[in-house]
């Protein structure tokens, strides 16, 4: 059984790891992490009644023997937690978006120091690893390139991190190319989107949606568009479900949910 805490178990992704947590016969719910928990332990939420599983609402103050960290928190705390998780030699699963580059690679030198596996996965549905893997390959053939991604209107960060992943991988391929016409002024700031390395990201954020991309490729008299949806967060546990049985196998910090499947 793998000992699992799942930090911001209050919050949409982490309630929804829970019950994956719960049901998966591999894991053991071993704490819960969230600052807004006012419960000390899970089976006060009668939800959870016959769950008996510690509640920690404060970093500093976790003690547990939890082997895997999955993190579904804040652009603004999940460096901290990852940072905790790999100096008591847990594994992070991290799910939270936000973070810098820098952050990334201090972590990442964190773990290689420690020998700890970890997965910072910037989405975890696989209609969107496909997405991206796909983005690429149409890039090194299609360079004029513009990506949207649409979300629901609780979202903290623009753009998100799968947009920001995507344009990366793209980035790796895309030969250097200026895009649109020099001579273009935005009448209204903003009205290109984001510029990624001569990329334009778009963000919505509206209520009804979930998480969706669309990458959008322009070439002389045709046009490619690749898009996925996912429609409920249960398309992310399948992806958190095989990191959390796999990550203990490694022994460095890695990037993308595709260097584990
Ligand atoms: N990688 C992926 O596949 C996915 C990633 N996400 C990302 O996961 C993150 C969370 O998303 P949601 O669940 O929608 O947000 P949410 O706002 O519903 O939940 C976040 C929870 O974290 C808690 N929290 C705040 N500070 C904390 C701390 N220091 N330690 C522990 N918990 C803390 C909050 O109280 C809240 O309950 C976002 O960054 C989002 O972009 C969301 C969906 C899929
Ligand atoms: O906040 C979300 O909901 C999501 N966040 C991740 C991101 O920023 O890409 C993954 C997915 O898009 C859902």
């Amino acid at each position: 059984m793998v000992k699992v805490l799942v930090a911001g178990f209050k919050g949409r992704m982490g309630n929804t790891t829970v019950q994956m947590v719960l049901e998966h016969e591999g894991f053991d719910l071993v704490g819960v992490f969230d600052p807004m928990a006012s419960e000390k332990n899970l089976n006060e939420n009668p939800a959870y009644s016959q769950t008996d599983v510690p509640v920690f609402t404060n970093l500093a103050n976790i003690k547990t023997d939890a082997e895997v960290w999955i993190d579904f928190t804040r652009p603004t705390s999940v460096f901290e937690n990852t940072k905790f998780a790999l100096e008591h030699g847990i594994s992070p699963v991290i799910g939270t978006t936000g973070m810098t580059d820098d952050q990334v690679k201090e972590l990442q030198a964190l773990a290689k120091e420690k020998q700890v596996g970890g997965l910072i996965a910037p989405n975890f549905g696989i209609s969107a690893v496909l997405l991206m893997q796909f983005a690429k390959q149409a890039a090194k053939y299609l360079p004029d390139v513009e990506i949207i991604e649409m979300h629901h209107d609780n979202k903290l960060d623009a753009p998100s991190g799968t947009a920001l992943n995507t344009a990366k991988m793209i980035a790796e391929v895309r030969k250097e190319h200026y895009q649109g016409n020099p001579d273009e002024k935005e009448t209204l700031p903003g009205a290109r989107g984001a510029n990624y390395e001569g990329m334009r990201i778009h963000a919505v954020r509206l209520p009804g949606y979930v998480a969706h991309e669309q990458v959008l490729f322009g070439g002389k008299g045709e046009a490619l568009t690749i898009r996925q949806d996912s429609f409920d967060r249960i398309s992310f546990m399948s992806g958190v479900a095989v990191a959390t049985e796999k990550i203990r196998n490694y022994s460095e910090l890695m990037v993308g949910l595709e260097n584990i499947l």
